[in-house]
């Protein structure tokens, strides 16, 4: 089902981010161009809209980055105040613009526009049935069947009814804007896998994956939207109603939003990811602190973890130094595609640059987020003692990523990460550090105030709160009935 991509860089990349608004008297383009722009971070694949003048549909969706994939006219050209779009990063389905969003499908009671972050479990299930009914599908994902078998219950159902119909059936991870004729939805899916908010703006409200798509368009978060609930922003941007469709004994929060996913400057689930960020980064000193001259981050997404472990160090009355002793060129993203491990290598040199006095003949540790393939760290070590460093000690904000995601984060396969068959001791053999250290799912749970059974660590156990073919599940899962359909 997973579409992989073969030879990406390595590191875990992004999803997809998604957003809706529903404005008084102007156009919804302009603050849905600028939001897809702050959540350039989840997709890099395509970029979409489609916007309603109350009339009409009006849609933009082309491959690449947001700054490419629209000119200042086919932004004019997105009439009316309701819209929703979406950044691409595939996890199912073609990497080609058949897959690009938002979806649209138009049938006998109006329009319907969808955008997807997630992953569904069940899709090929729900795609077989809705073929065998007459549905044509023009793409291979699992968004289009979701927009397909919505726009089938409008047939028989109003808005909210056909919604809880379609979530009763779809299975896996989902944040959705959707927008029906000129009203525009969210829904989170009941596991609250993915993150959605809620926002007002001026003369309106909108929701996004993320809230720092809502502060770039001058706007106030407002809230997340809960696992399993709908919100319906009414048209002309005059509040929002919203409907607790499905409900879960507890929720499935992905903990690799927060370690790095997100924007550190996203406020996720009531929790500002720098914040939890800095917090891992001072529970890893306290867990597996070591002493060394300097201290520095992997950038980007180590920053914050770094500076959290040194304070954490100096308040303990280390003489540890923080330092950025490692530059990225801003100008290599985080899925630079590379065709084979020999390229990958290459990317982090081309990514990847130390600088020399920081390390020469000093003890040093770097911090990351997470070791996937383990390209990052062992080209890393190697550069450092190439540079002069006399140890280089690493510490990992998250624990070893041993299984794949299912539910929308486009991981390695199992064989290539690199903590899916090694010990840790084994690890730090293969990368050439001096010592290494992750951190504990204890450590993550308390970091984000909740129980280790409200969050999906499925990457980093291999136990999954949702029902995957051939692999173990954490909790009861009731799969969807597919056939005969009910609330
Ligand atoms: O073990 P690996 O397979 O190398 O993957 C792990 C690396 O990938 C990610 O960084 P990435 O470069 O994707 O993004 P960032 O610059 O935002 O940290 C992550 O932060 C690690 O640095
Ligand atoms: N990264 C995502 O959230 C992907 C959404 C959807 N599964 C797709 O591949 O288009
Ligand atoms: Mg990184």
């Amino acid at each position: 089902m997973s579409c992989g991509r073969d030879g990406d860089l390595g590191g875990p990349t992004e999803k997809c981010g998604v957003v809706g608004a529903s404005l008084a008297g102007r156009d919804a383009a302009r603050p849905l161009y600028y939001s897809l722009y702050a959540l350039q971070h989840r997709g890099q694949e395509s970029a979409g809209i489609v916007t309603h003048d109350g009339f009409q549909q009006h849609d933009h969706v082309s491959m690449g980055l947001v700054g490419d994939a629209f000119t200042e006219a086919d932004i004019d050209g997105l009439k009316g105040s309701a819209g929703i779009g979406h950044v691409r990063y595939p996890t199912a389905g073609s990497v080609d613009k058949s897959c690009a969003q938002p979806f649209t499908v138009s049938f006998k009671s109006g329009s319907l526009a969808l955008s997807h972050n997630g992953n569904l479990v069940n899709s090929d299930e729900i795609r077989d049935e809705l073929a065998g009914k007459g549905h044509a599908f023009t793409s291979d994902g699992d968004t289009e069947v979701i927009a397909h078998d919505l726009a089938r219950n409008l047939l028989e159902e109003d808005l909210v009814r056909a919604v809880k119909r379609t979530m009763n059936r779809i299975h896996g991870s989902y944040s959705l804007a959707i927008m029906h004729d000129e009203t525009v939805l969210g829904v989170r899916d009941p596991e609250g896998n993915r993150p959605l908010v809620i926002g007002e703006v001026e003369d309106g409200y909108v929701i996004a994956s993320e809230s720092s798509a809502i502060d770039t368009i001058d706007g106030e978060l407002v809230r997340d939207v809960r696992p399993g609930e709908l919100v319906v922003l009414r048209p002309d941007g005059e509040g929002y109603d919203t409907y607790q469709l499905v409900e879960r004994d507890r929720p499935a929060h992905c903990f690799f939003e927060h370690v790095y996913f997100a924007r550190p400057d996203s406020v996720i689930d009531d929790n500002l990811v720098y914040e939890v960020r800095r917090e891992l980064g001072r529970k890893l000193w306290e867990e597996s602190g070591i002493e060394s001259d300097v201290v520095m981050p992997v950038p980007d997404s180590g920053r914050a973890f770094a500076s959290g472990y040194a304070e954490a160090a100096q308040e303990d009355g280390s003489n540890v130094e923080f330092a950025e002793g490692l530059m990225k060129n801003r100008y290599v993203g985080r899925t630079f595609i590379m065709p084979t491990q020999d390229e990958r290598e290459r990317a982090v040199r081309l990514k990847l640059n130390p600088i020399k006095s920081t390390v020469e003949g000093r003890t040093v540790t770097i911090i990351d987020d997470s070791i996937v393939r383990g390209t990052t760290s062992t080209q890393l070590v190697r550069l450092l003692k190439d540079c002069g460093a006399e140890e280089v000690h690493m510490r990992i904000g998250a624990p070893p990523i041993i299984a794949p995601c299912y539910m929308g984060i486009n991981m390695a396969t199992r064989e290539e990460l690199i903590a899916s068959d090694k010990s840790v001791e084994e690890i730090r053999e293969a990368i050439s550090a001096d010592s290494l250290a992750y951190l504990s799912k204890e450590a993550i749970a308390d970091a984000l105030s909740v129980s280790q059974s409200d969050l999906c660590l499925g990457c980093v156990t291999g136990e999954y709160p949702y029902d995957i073919d051939d692999e173990e599940t954490d909790r009861d899962v009731t799969r969807p009935v597919i056939d005969g359909a009910s609330d």
